[in-house]
Formats: structure tokens, sequence, C-alpha cells
């Protein structure tokens, strides 16, 4: 199992093993100037779980060392109150059990995705933060006391008092000490943050208050019945409800710093004749301040993770719905598109029908006559064609249509040029700026072209299948109708007819180029 923290490259050792350092020091420094003879809130094991969870577990001998210096100049400044053997051993197994209990402690608190984001995860706090805290303690007072014990050291008058205090005394440190420091080394722009958090401000100085009256020279002035230490839940719920994480680790911090400091000068609601029960009473009352504030901060936090959640989950459903409503749109469109071209084409040969051709050549004969150009039209016709159909039956006949409207779709070679079926076996080839040989040269190329397919006709009297075209020519004049230029089509049509059909010919009055 990979152990620690791993979403960010180690960060300033120096400085956390710095603050290590001065804690330790705080803190035996605290045990001799004040009131306790015993240990009180072991600050320095909250730092070195920081260092730990912030520079991986390889600063171990870092950790060790920077203990063993601390101690080290300890017992220099104290003068030599032990002897050389005991000082050594009390000072390796301080450094140890200060290392050790750390360390297990990492152990305990997992691997996490991301370090910033962990005290904002209710189950992480409850499961792993809380109880690797405890183990911590756990574990440095058992070498704290064991040393004692080892030496005979008459100063721990009740092993299991002395551990029972050593342990809480420990654990705090890790519960207050560790999410403040890593928040605070985490976040690159915390100071910037507390500026923009000024009004918070008024919540530090309603602490600095309540401490100065509950465990300060104040209590002098406060009546007994106002002497509850859980007054101060007040500040630290108003910050864990409002501020952010950072500065709620600061917070309570401050609180805690100032608890024990106001204790260990003899001031406060949890002073009793004896030391030890003293510091356990007040180390108890901060660590549930402490336990209180974490979980209530991580329940918002899951609050707010939820929130995010929910959000990202309705846009994404917004993005899906807007997706599946441009598909149906792109799909209606196609639809409409494909209805507008059928409302337009011819479903036997897929030639243009009736309708589009007259709106072209109405289109067509108005442009040519604003411009005063020609137009042409050709109309076909499939000879004997109910013969035909009576002979070959109307699925033959149906056949023998779209090839002519094969045909004719390749004899519209300008894109100008429309080719429609004009009706039944008649059919309609529009062409704007044309000129009446053009289109006879065309009329031919179709008429033979169609001749050429050989399609079998017994009771025509040609034998085969065979087309006649009447061409008519007109530039429009401004009293006519497209209709002038259908019906002369129309008659040259009937002349090609009469004179024995497949053949072309050309309306009378169109005037030959
Ligand atoms: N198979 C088939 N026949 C059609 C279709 N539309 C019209 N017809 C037939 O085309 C035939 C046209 O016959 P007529 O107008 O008498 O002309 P024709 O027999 O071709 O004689 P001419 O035009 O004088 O050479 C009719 O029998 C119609 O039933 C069609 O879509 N399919």
């Amino acid at each position: 199992m990979r152990i620690g923290f791993l979403e960010k490259p180690k960060r300033q050792p120096l400085s956390v093993l710095l603050l290590l350092m001065f804690c330790l020091y705080l803190g035996l420094a605290l045990i001799t100037m004040f009131i306790f003879e015993t240990i009180t809130v072991w600050p320095s094991t909250g730092v070195a779980l920081a260092a730990f969870l912030l520079c991986g577990k390889r600063i171990w001998p870092a950790i060790f060392a920077a203990s063993l210096a601390v101690l080290l100049i300890y017992f220099f400044s104290l003068g030599q109150p032990f002897s050389m053997t005991q000082s050594l051993l009390i000072m390796l197994a301080t450094a140890s059990g200060n290392t050790l209990s750390a360390m297990l402690a990492l152990y305990f608190c997992g691997r996490v995705s991301s370090l910033q984001q962990s005290f904002g995860d209710l189950l992480w706090v409850l499961k792993r933060f809380l109880p690797a805290t405890a183990i911590c303690g756990a574990v440095a007072s058992v070498f704290g006391i064991g040393v004692y014990w080892l030496l005979g050291l008459s100063w721990v008058e009740h092993y299991v008092t002395g551990i029972a205090n050593w342990s809480v005394s420990n654990m705090v440190g890790a519960l207050i000490g560790t999410p403040l420091l890593i928040s605070c080394f985490l976040q690159p722009g915390w100071r910037r943050m507390l500026d923009k958090v000024r009004w918070k401000y008024q919540a530090v100085f309603c602490l600095l208050l309540l401490a100065f009256f509950l465990f300060g020279p104040g209590q002098i002035w406060l009546p007994p019945g106002f002497q509850q230490p859980a007054l101060l839940l007040m500040p630290l719920l108003f910050v864990a409800l409002t501020a952010n994480q950072s500065f709620i680790f600061i917070f309570q911090g401050l609180t805690f710093l100032l608890v024990w400091v106001g204790t260990t000068m003899g001031y406060g609601p949890f002073i009793t004749g004896h030391a030890a029960e003293t510091a356990t009473a007040m180390q108890l009352f901060c660590g549930f301040l402490a336990a209180v504030v974490l979980i209530i901060q991580a329940l918002l936090c899951e609050q707010r993770k939820l929130r995010k959640l929910w959000t990202s989950d309705l846009l994404s459903s917004n993005r899906k719905l807007e997706q599946r409503v441009q598909e149906r749109t792109r799909q209606l469109s196609e639809a409409n598109r494909q209805l507008a071209q059928l409302s337009v084409t011819d479903g036997l040969t897929q030639l243009a029908n009736r309708r589009r051709f007259d709106e072209y050549l109405q289109a067509e004969w108005q442009r040519a006559s604003r411009l005063q150009q020609p137009l042409g039209l050709m109309m076909l016709d499939v000879d004997w064609f109910k013969n035909y159909n009576d002979c070959y039956g109307h699925l033959q006949g149906d056949e023998a249509l779209r090839q002519v409207g094969q045909l004719l779709r390749l004899g519209a070679r300008r894109t100008t040029d429309l080719a429609a079926r004009y009706g039944g076996e008649e059919f309609a080839l529009v062409v704007p700026l044309a000129d009446a040989n053009y289109l006879k040269q065309q009329a031919d190329l179709l008429r033979l072209a169609f001749a050429s397919l050989n399609i079998a006709h017994q009771t025509s009297p040609l034998g085969r299948l065979t087309v006649s075209i009447g061409i008519a020519v007109l530039v429009p004049q401004a009293h006519e109708t497209s209709m002038v230029l259908i019906e002369k089509a129309d008659q040259a049509l009937y002349l090609a007819k009469n004179n024995g059909r497949n053949q072309v010919v050309i309306a009378q009055s169109t005037p030959l180029q």
C-alpha cells in the first residue's frame, strides 16, 4: 500500500522543521516555566505529522535529528538536572517517540488523492485522521512514560494518569496543529486570503475577549456562573460555519493557544490542586472543541461538494438535452428538406415534376422577358405508348418512361436547363438562352439515343419504342405569358406526331439562327 499524500511535490521541509523545533522547545519550556510539572498539549506532534504529510515518510531522519537537537539545547539550558545517561536516554526516547508516533499516524492517515481537500472529507476525518491522532498520542505516551519508568523517576506519580495525560496532550496537539499547518503550507496565498476576510477579525476579537475573561487575568471580574469554557464554542462555531477551511484551522489553533497558555499560567476553570488533572481536563476540552469544529467544517465541505456535484449533473443533463434537441432539429430540417425535394420531384423518373416545371418556366420566362433573351422549350412524347402499355403491361411501360427520364436528364447539359415530366408519357426540357439550332441538335441526339436503345414495340409501325419532339424558342413579349411557349412547343410536337412520329419539329414562328 502506498502511504501518504502524493498530489504535490515535497514542500518547504526546512520551514516545517524549524517550526517543529520551535514548538518542541516551546512545549518543553512551558512545562518548566509555569505551573505544570507534567506534560501539556504538545504541538510538536501536530507539526511532525504535518511534516510527514507534506514531505513524505523519507523526512523521518530530519524530524528525529531536529527533535534531538532541541532536546540537547533544552537539557543544556536546564543545567544538567539528570545524569549523562539519563539525559541521553530521555533525549533519545523523546525524539524517537516524537518521530515514531507521527510516522504511525501518517500510516494510519492512509492515502488520499488530495491533501488540500482531505480535511473536507468527513469520512476521512472520522475514519482516518481522528484515530491517527489518537494512535499518535498513545504511542508517544508509551515512549515517554516508559522512559521515566525505566529510569525510576518519581516525576510521574501515577503511570496510568500519566499515560492518559500524555496521550491526550499529543492527540490534541495533532488534532489542532496538523490541519492548521497543512492549510497554511498548501495555501500559497493564505495571507492574501486573510486580508480578504477582514470582517472575521471580529471573531478573533471576540475570542480574545472571551479568553481574557475565561483563561486570563480577567477571570477575577467574571461572576462564577459565567466561568463557562464552553462559551468559546460561540466564536469557533461562527467561524466554522462561515469561514473557509484555512481560516477555521487558524482560528482553532489560536483558540487552543489561548486556552493552553492561560491554563499554563494558572488561569481558567480547569485549575485544580492537581497539575495532571488540570492538564487532562484542559486538553480534553481543547480536543472536544477541535473535534466539533473539524466535524462541522467537514460536513459543510461535503455539502459544498454535493452541491457542486448536483450542479455539474444538472449541467451535463442540460448539455445532453441540448444535444438531443440539436440532433432532433437537424433530423427535422433534413426531413423537411427531403419533403421539399419530394414535393417537386416525379416519383417514377426522379425528374422535376409538373409543379416544379411550372414554377421554373414562369421564373425563366420573367427573366427572359426582363432581359429580352431567348427561352427554349422542348416537348417530348413517347410514340404509341398506349399500345405499348397494352401490349407489354404497365410495369414495362414504367420502365420505358424511366429510360426516357434518364436520357432527358443527360440532355439537360447546363445547370440552368431543367428536365421535367410534364405528365403521363410527356416530358419537357426548359433551356434558357438557347437558340433553335442548338435545341434541334440536342433533340435529335435524344431521339436517336432513345431509338438506339431498341426497346421492342410490336404494335408500333416502327417496330421499336421511339419519341417525337417539338421545339419552340421565343423571346418573351410584354403581352405574352409562358403558355405561348408551351402551346408552340406542343404544336410542334403535334406536327411531329402527324408527320409520322420519331422525329423533331421546330415550331413555325421559331427563328433559326
Ligand atoms: N405505364 C405507364 N403508362 C402511363 C403513365 N402515364 C400515362 N400512361 C399511359 O400513356 C398512354 C398515353 O397514350 P396516348 O395519350 O393515347 O398516346 P399514345 O398511345 O402514346 O399515342 P401517341 O402519343 O399519339 O403516339 C396512356 O395509355 C396512359 O395510360 C405511367 O406513369 N405509366
